[in-house]
């Protein structure tokens, strides 16, 4: 904490007085404001209109490189616009009284603090970008090290109008003239009720956060801390930091922000644009490979098997394979001889081709590679009239179809299905029971039609070893190929979205044809080769199984990296392994860590339930300080089984005591009968599982069967503890008899 209250020196009068002065500033910030977007509006239709006229004549040179500028100047433009649009809200939230004790009062210098610069006419500054090194007093100033700062003050807005103010004094005393409002603006910010998406936390950053969230962009930046410290928030906010620092490096480049699951990324998913940024890619760990979207966990034990470095000695086994109905052996005539490979030559050529190739893109090498067997098992006649009459056999066009055909990783995947086949791949691997829950997860899949998050891994992994599946040259379809389509039902479509087009627009492309058959499904939609950021954001780091560390290392092979998580909260049972697997992901980039100590989400007494259940069994867990009282005891209390009664009136009293957000945290035994108290009180409650809720926080939570939480989690205590984290002022606690 780092600020200090000597004293609030307040009244009604002064209250006024201030609001009146701030509402003024802010007030010519949005004449400013609405200035500019005119401007920008201008030079937008300027250069539009211009763009047509060249249109219809021959554009020189110099015209030509006109037009680049004025394309860039309209880009320009609209990128401001858009920006202007959208922090119009609250766009002022800060204010410095810099100078000293013995500065007069005419003399102080008073800096606002805001989402984005602005200036006026004579390029003076009305508003500071928060990201922008002048602001950086605004964070970091405390009273011990006050930085010229005699007055910190956070300014509360509603659209255009100024409605609070909050501040802090750096010095011992407020100077003459100098009022101190309220009681402090972070409290005020943790006091707040929680909606169902994290807000940003630009007007209260803290120091430490700041320094996390202003390090070098370089190398690899870890964040730790226990429940609550921010962990999350502070790592986006560094995101827009990044951004606006380096923009031209990270826009293009990318930045890739990686969460546990799409709970977890529609509750963030408001942040970054609400800090003006929205050109960066969210992805859930269930999300990373284009083409497949999955949701589903498998059962601890087989996500175990999934996610551990042994698994990739199948996945090698399996990738090696010849593809399913592939022929074991080539018989043909070819220049009047009779040739004939058996299957062993075969395996020999393939052993030998993708010693040095993928299998995908290795089609023309496997051919070559089989004309000379061929060549070497007939020895006779031309040696140049073989070759020519091996390159236009149809026999050989059609063996190469199905012997070398494309293959798709997930398919391979699916292979796995046949248990004999597995304890095969598996053997010196995985022991017979591990073999046959594999088999049994992906027979699950086929029977499901959709994969788990810990698959997507794997897809991942096969489809570096096998290539991008190379597309047949396509055909242009005439006029009546495509009204044959328009019965897509006959084609086993479901579900037909957005026309014609077989994608949806978004970034993420997911397919929005819904094939019925539930093997077509997993296979459905084209799986694109991974493309690399140039910084990857990591959160809940301590989850990532080694398979999903590699995974992310593919995204970011020349990324720096923001990494955020905290060992307690683990829900990977092999810390080590992941840890060497997180190292490798790193490469030799140089490392800086960052602690975080403070707890702003839990009221004190709710953390130090938590604390107690969790210490002692992980006695090193990374006990943070809970800044905020409520007075109140999170309730504890032993119900009957099933617990739904006593869920049901736990939530109704809750919805009476807090205003926002409230969860149901439940174990899978209990979710079916619970889930119909989803979305009632106006859609403050949400049924949620406990893995789900990682990252996650509402005002109140009920958290049904602990000891079930524990029991059916692959993280055990450490899952219950991130679930007795979650709340921000109430708990209760039910453990059914
Ligand atoms: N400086 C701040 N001002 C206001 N609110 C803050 C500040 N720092 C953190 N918070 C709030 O504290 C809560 C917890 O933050 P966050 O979710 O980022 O923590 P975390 O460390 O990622 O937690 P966990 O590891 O438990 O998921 C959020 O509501 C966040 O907005």
């Amino acid at each position: 904490m780092t600020t200090t209250r000597p004293g609030a020196t307040d009244t009604s009068a002064d209250v006024a007085r201030e609001i009146e002065f701030e509402q003024a500033h802010v007030d010519r910030v949005y004449a400013e404001l609405e200035k500019a977007s005119r401007r920008a509006n201008d030079v937008e239709a300027d250069g539009m209109a211009r763009g047509r006229t060249m249109r219809t004549g021959d554009v020189r040179d110099e015209e030509m490189t006109g037009l680049f500028e004025r394309d860039a100047l309209v880009y320009a433009a609209a990128k401001r616009r858009a920006a202007i649009e959208k922090q119009y809200e609250g766009l002022v939230f800060g204010r410095l009284d810099l100078g000293d004790l013995e500065t007069p009062a005419a003399d102080r210098q008073i800096r606002h603090i805001g989402r984005l610069g602005v200036r006026d006419d004579d390029y003076e500054p009305l508003v500071i970008d928060w990201r922008a090194p002048a602001a950086a007093a605004f964070y970091r100033a405390t009273p011990v090290d006050p930085m010229g700062v005699l007055r910190r003050r956070v300014l509360r807005c509603s659209g255009a109008t100024v409605i609070g103010a909050e501040d802090d004094l750096m010095v011992p005393e407020a100077p003459e003239g100098l009022v101190v409002l309220g009681d402090g603006a972070l409290i005020a910010a943790l006091t707040r009720s929680r909606g169902r998406q994290m807000r940003d936390i630009v007007a209260t950053i803290q120091r430490h956060q700041d320094e996390a969230i202003r390090a070098p962009s370089r190398g690899v930046t870890e964040i730790t801390g226990g429940p609550g410290t921010g962990k999350t928030v502070v790592a986006l906010h560094r995101a827009a930091y990044l951004l606006y620092s380096e923009r031209r490096r990270f826009e293009s480049g990318g930045i890739l922000v990686v969460g546990p699951s799409s709970a977890y990324t529609a509750y963030i998913e408001r942040v970054l644009p609400s800090l003006g940024e929205d050109s960066v890619s969210l992805r859930a760990l269930g999300d990373l490979v284009d083409g497949v979207t999955a949701t589903r966990l498998d059962q601890p034990e087989v996500a175990a098997v999934k996610g551990s470095l042994r698994i990739r000695r199948l996945l090698s086994r399996a990738a090696s394979r010849p593809p399913v109905g592939a022929p074991s052996q080539f018989r043909s005539f070819i220049n009047g001889h009779a040739v004939r490979l058996d299957e062993a030559v075969l395996h020999r050529i393939r052993r030998q081709v993708l010693r040095s190739a993928q299998h995908n893109t290795a089609t023309k090498q496997a051919r070559e590679d089989l004309a000379q067997a061929a060549w070497a098992s007939v020895r006779q006649g031309e040696r140049d009239e073989f070759f020519d009459a091996f390159d236009s056999s149809r026999d050989v066009d059609e063996f190469m179809l199905a012997w070398w055909r494309q293959v798709d990783p997930r398919e391979v995947l699916l292979t796995f299905a046949d248990t004999d086949l597995v304890y095969a791949l598996a053997r010196g691997v995985l022991d017979q029971e591990e073999s046959a829950a594999l088999a049994h997860s992906m027979r699950e899949a086929l029977a499901l039609g959709s994969w788990s998050v810990s698959d997507i891994a794997l897809i991942d992994d096969l489809s570096a070893k096998l290539g991008q599946v190379q597309e047949a040259e396509s055909e242009e379809r005439g006029f009546y190929d495509i009204e044959e389509f328009d019965d897509l039902s006959s084609y086993g479509v479901l579900d037909v979205r957005a026309g014609v087009d077989r994608r949806v627009s978004d970034e993420s492309k997911r397919s929005v044809i819904t094939p019925t058959d539930a093997r077509e499904r997993l296979l459905h939609g084209r799986i694109d080769r991974a493309s690399s950021s140039a910084h990857v954001l990591v959160d809940e780091a301590q989850d990532l199984s080694p398979m999903q560390w590699r995974m992310l290392a593919r995204r970011g092979r020349n990324a720096s990296w923001t990494v955020v998580g905290d060992a307690a909260q683990a829900s990977w049972g092999d810390l080590e392994e992941a840890r060497a697997a997180r190292l490798e992901a790193y490469g030799s980039s140089e490392r800086r860590a960052f602690h975080m100590d403070t707890n702003y989400r839990n009221a004190r007494e709710i953390f130090d339930y938590a604390r107690d259940v969790i210490l002692p069994l992980v006695p090193d867990a990374d006990i943070p300080a809970a800044v905020r009282e409520t007075g109140v005891d999170p309730v504890d209390r032993t119900v009957e089984a099933p617990p739904v009664a006593s869920v049901e009136a736990a939530v109704q009293e809750l919805l009476g005591e807090v205003e926002g957000s409230i969860a149901v945290i439940t174990p899978r035994r209990w979710a079916d009968r619970l889930s119909h108290l989803e979305g009632v009180g106006e859609g403050r409650v949400q049924v949620i599982d406990p893995l789900s809720s990682k990252g996650l926080e509402w005002d109140a939570t009920v958290v049904v069967d602990p000891d079930a939480i524990i029991d059916e989690s692959p993280g055990g205590v450490r899952v219950l503890y991130v679930v007795l984290t979650r709340a921000a002022h109430r708990m209760t606690v039910l453990r059914p008899s």
